[in-house]
């Protein structure tokens, strides 16, 4: 196996420290700081803010300005104009739920880690050949869970995931179990409807529970 990039190794560092990384639709970008935070007090400091609603830019800003104990990575990347916006808000890492060729020049012109998104093996060889060795499996339910993922990892034991997409308490500790997962995605840890309504103890205490889980 090649030592992984700088880039790599700052991911692995992100995804390796919590079994979680929570998936974030943010509608009001003021609500990115308490959220970011109780998230971080319940264990979860690294969060990916998704680019699915107008207010997700400014969110990331606010959440990487005010809240120093976050780590804040922007998700639904699309292109590398999205890419770019995402970086110059203080994004510390970029998702996307596929992998393009126009989005991979973006990322290999930037310091941010790019864990891109990827679920066939022709579309995991094509991303590995790009230097991709950690990717997003999405939407990982609906794709095959975790009996698909498992099956990738004798012929394409290089390269590891982070599962997202139908994961919640139910099946999670199922994905983290395997030897190719080294966490998974979820909306399930912040709900939008908690988000809402301001249920920031609420957060923080489905963060903690997801701390618990074993890998
Ligand atoms: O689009 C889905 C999000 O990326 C996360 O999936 P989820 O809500 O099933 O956890
Ligand atoms: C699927 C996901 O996590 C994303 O939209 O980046």
């Amino acid at each position: 196996m090649a030592a992984p990039s700088q880039k790599t190794h700052e991911l692995l560092q992100i995804m390796e420290a919590q079994p979680v990384i929570p998936v974030l639709k943010i509608e009001r970008a003021a609500d990115a700081i308490p959220l970011a935070r109780a998230l971080a007090r319940g264990g979860l400091p690294a969060i990916e803010i998704t680019l699915r609603t107008p207010a997700a830019l400014e969110a990331i800003r606010l959440a990487a300005s005010e809240v120093p104990e976050a780590i804040v990575g922007a998700g639904t990347i699309l292109n590398p104009a999205q890419f770019e916006a995402a970086a110059a808000a203080g994004s510390r890492f970029i998702v996307s739920p596929g992998c393009t060729a126009s989005l991979i020049d973006a990322a290999a012109d930037s310091p941010v880690p790019l864990l891109p998104g990827a679920i066939t093996p022709s579309e995991i060889m094509t991303a590995y050949e790009r230097g991709y060795s950690v990717l997003k499996f999405f939407p990982a339910e609906q794709a095959g869970g975790a009996a698909f993922l498992k099956s990738l990892s004798s012929p394409l034991s290089d390269i590891r995931f982070c599962p997202t997409g139908g994961i919640g308490v139910a099946n999670a500790a199922t994905y983290l179990s395997l030897p190719n997962v080294i966490c998974v995605g979820g909306s399930w840890v912040a709900p939008d409807d908690f988000i809402a309504a301001g249920k920031w103890d609420e957060i923080e205490a489905l963060a903690r529970a997801a701390t618990s889980l074993s890998r």
